[in-house]
């Protein structure tokens, strides 16, 4: 299980997160869902290892503290992002993407397995294999990132914002996948402005407003909870 507790991240003299505590298992997909400016990516940014401002409080991965690991150790110990913008290398081809996904160490054992996974998912990516990730579509471009990221063999996949600039069937097309990807035993971390579609296949949610957890429950709850469609699926 990822825990954190209690994370707090400052830059200069603006506190971003404030005290934020949320759990994620694998097998299972937890949203984080807040409007601009809320602290999403800084919070994701923060347990990946690469956050740009001041991070204090725990962040454990099965019990094992991950707050004074650099980013690199941070994937070996099972954590997988992907960033806003992918993180792709668009010069390099679907396969050499999905290759590099597979240099941490507790990745190259698995490499086929994973290839398998992630084929098994992208069927596309098989195919278009030799294609320069660059000329590809922004859809496509995101099954390179959600695939070289499934090569690192994540036990948590962390998304910042997937579903930015996809088209709404797109969109579908991504939460199916990634609650394909929960089957496979991987626990899925997003955060989300797209509410209604991240919370009807998530487990789980959490809400954050202004760097603060305003409020969690089981992803069902959340949809039906009055101030929450209010709030983020545009009722009344
Ligand atoms: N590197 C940085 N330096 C200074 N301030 C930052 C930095 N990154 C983020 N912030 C500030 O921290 C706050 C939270 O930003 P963050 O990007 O985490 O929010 P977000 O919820 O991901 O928003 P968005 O959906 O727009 O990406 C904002 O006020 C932002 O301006």
């Amino acid at each position: 299980m990822l825990e954190i507790r209690n994370l707090t991240v400052t830059y200069g003299l603006h506190k971003a997160l404030q005290g934020v505590s949320l759990t994620a298992e694998k097998g299972e997909v937890v949203v984080i869902l807040g409007a601009n400016g809320a602290g999403k990516s800084s919070l994701l940014r923060a347990i990946a290892g690469i956050s740009e401002g001041d991070v204090a409080g725990d962040v454990t991965l099965a019990g094992a503290s991950l707050r004074s690991l650099g980013a690199d150790r941070i994937v070996e110990q099972g954590i997988a992002f992907v960033p806003e913008g992918r993180g792709i290398f668009g010069d390099l081809s679907v396969w050499e993407n999905l290759m590099l996904g597979a240099y941490p160490e507790r990745a190259r054992a698995r490499r086929k397995q994973n290839l398998e996974r992630v084929v098994s998912l992208f069927p596309k990516l098989a195919q278009r294999r030799g294609q320069t990730v660059r000329t590809m579509s922004g859809g496509e471009q995101q099954m390179v990132a959600i695939g070289r990221a499934i090569m690192s063999n994540p036990d948590i996949l962390m998304l910042d914002e997937p579903s930015l600039g996809l088209s709404p069937l797109l969109c579908r097309d991504l939460f199916e996948n990634l609650s394909k990807i929960r089957e496979t035993g991987i626990g899925v971390l997003l955060v989300e402005q797209n509410a209604k579609q991240s919370l009807a296949m998530a487990d789980r949610g959490y809400l954050i407003e202004n760097g603060r957890i305003t409020g969690e429950g089981q992803a069902d709850a959340l949809l039906s909870d009055p101030a929450v469609q209010k709030a983020y699926l545009g009722g009344v």
